[in-house]
């Protein structure tokens, strides 16, 4: 198979609904997919050839590395193809790793880098070409608890996959769509996995999942070595949800590291705590199996979402901002509010009570403004991941380094290459 040069991959973030966190702990969570994503532009340069280069502006970080530093792992004739990850990170290539990640003093830069050499060694081989330059964008915003260093990892995964030749180009148009897990989608969920592990530590797999299939899901991880349950949700009910970003950042591992101590030092508390998130997930998960929701399912819902919060708060999770946009939502009595992700910052969700006057938001929002918190209605469930390898002169003359740098505005993104604006884009 020849790889054409350039292309874009994307993939969206998403929305934890119930049970953030309690997933890491092999309880189950639903999330869906958000139309927000991340897109990956891979253009190829013949006079920079010794080089791999990043340009990820919406971090303010670029970098190269020559290609024959990088610790490309040789295939054996005994490796499978597709490759597999193993369960944990390869402790040989996180050390070859280690001398060409340690000029990068921000966790922010290193997570990114260290996901994309990780991955990048895994899956390419001597015979890749260089001169590849990798450009991020997303419309998500970063570290708010919207899943876009999952989004990020996909993105990586599927555009290694296809350079290094082990998945095909996808074939399958927006408008079809597959009842089974293609084996494309298996081998990117798997290797995310392994960049959502460089960037946060301990990830439970819900956010590579829901990044890779799109849709919606309950999602259960199994332990370490059995592989996690994933429920497809298909005809969720519509569910009005307002998602606002505190625009307090934070970073996922801090929070997930900081649960980790919780448990280790209650552990019978917590396991109260994480137990209590699972029967959440569980009711809430047949409440949402129904295509429409009558009064009584409303209701309990909206009583779900309040308690899940109430326990994440227990956890250490929540932040005064968090709290703030909760404070003003019950204040208003427009629903209920719980922290979405990681926490500590970042976005929270509002399940809105229905026939809400307009007034009411245009208020909400003016009290949002006044503390610099962004709120938009979010819309679940899209779409998973992509690849746009187009002729159309249009298209092409966007992907480009410098076009793809320039993008001012999520926007401006979604008119000229996104998955809402193009045909041209196909999914595994
Ligand atoms: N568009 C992007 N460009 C570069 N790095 C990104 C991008 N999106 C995500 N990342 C990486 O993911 C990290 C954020 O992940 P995380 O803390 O899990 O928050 P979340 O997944 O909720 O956004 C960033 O610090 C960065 O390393
Ligand atoms: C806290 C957690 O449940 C979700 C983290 O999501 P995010 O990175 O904050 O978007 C961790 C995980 O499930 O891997
Ligand atoms: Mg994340």
């Amino acid at each position: 198979m020849t790889v054409q040069f350039p292309f874009v991959t994307s993939a969206p973030g998403k929305v934890i609904i119930f049970g953030e966190h309690a997933a890491v702990y092999n309880r189950p969570a639903i999330a869906a997919a958000l139309s927000l994503r991340t897109y990956l532009l891979v253009t190829k340069d013949d006079s920079k050839s010794e080089y791999i280069l990043l340009e990820f502006p919406d971090i303010n970080f670029r970098c190269h590395w020559k290609k024959t530093e990088l610790p490309l792992h040789p295939i054996h004739p005994s490796d499978t193809n597709p490759p597999v990850p193993p369960s944990e990170l390869d402790p040989e290539l996180i050390n070859d790793l280690g001398p060409l990640l340690s000029a990068i003093d921000s966790p922010l830069h290193y997570g990114a880098a260290y996901a994309f050499l990780y991955l990048f060694s895994s899956l390419c081989s001597r015979s890749t070409p260089g001169g590849l330059t990798f450009t991020m964008r997303s419309t998500l915003p970063i570290g708010a608890g919207l899943g876009s260093s999952a989004s990020m990892s996909v993105c990586l995964a599927a555009a290694f996959g296809y350079i290094g030749g082990h998945i095909k180009e996808a074939t399958i148009c927006q408008e079809s769509k597959i009842a089974h897990d293609s084996d494309e989608c298996v081998f990117i969920d798997r290797w995310a996995f392994m960049g959502e592990k460089c960037i946060h530590g301990n990830p439970s797999g819900i956010d590579n999942a829901v990044a890779t299939h799109g849709g919606a899901v309950m999602f259960q991880r199994m332990g370490n070595t059995l592989p996690s349950v994933r429920t497809a949700m298909r005809n969720l009910p519509p569910m009005h949800l307002l998602l606002t970003n505190t625009k307090t950042s934070r970073r996922t591992a801090t929070l997930v590291a900081g649960v980790s101590k919780l448990v280790t030092d209650y552990p019978k508390s917590t396991a109260h705590i994480l137990d209590a998130m699972e029967a959440i997930a569980r009711e809430a998960y047949n409440l949402m199996l129904r295509p429409f929701l009558d009064e009584t399912s409303k209701r309990k819902l909206l009583n779900l979402i309040r308690i899940n919060h109430g326990l994440l708060v227990s956890l250490g999770v929540s932040h005064p901002n968090l709290e703030r946009i909760k404070l003003y939502c019950d204040e208003m009595n427009v629903g209920e509010t719980k922290l979405t992700g990681a926490g500590g910052g970042g976005c929270a969700i509002t399940l809105l009570r229905d026939n809400l006057k307009p007034d009411v938001f245009e208020k909400l929002d003016k009290k949002f403004c006044e503390h610099g918190f962004e709120s938009f209605r979010a819309t679940l469930g899209g779409k998973g991941v992509g690849i746009l390898i187009s002729n159309d002169e249009n298209v092409l003359d966007k992907l480009n380094v410098p076009s793809f740098v320039g993008f001012n505005s999520r926007d401006e993104i979604e008119t000229y290459v996104g998955c809402s604006s193009l045909e041209d884009w196909r999914y595994w």
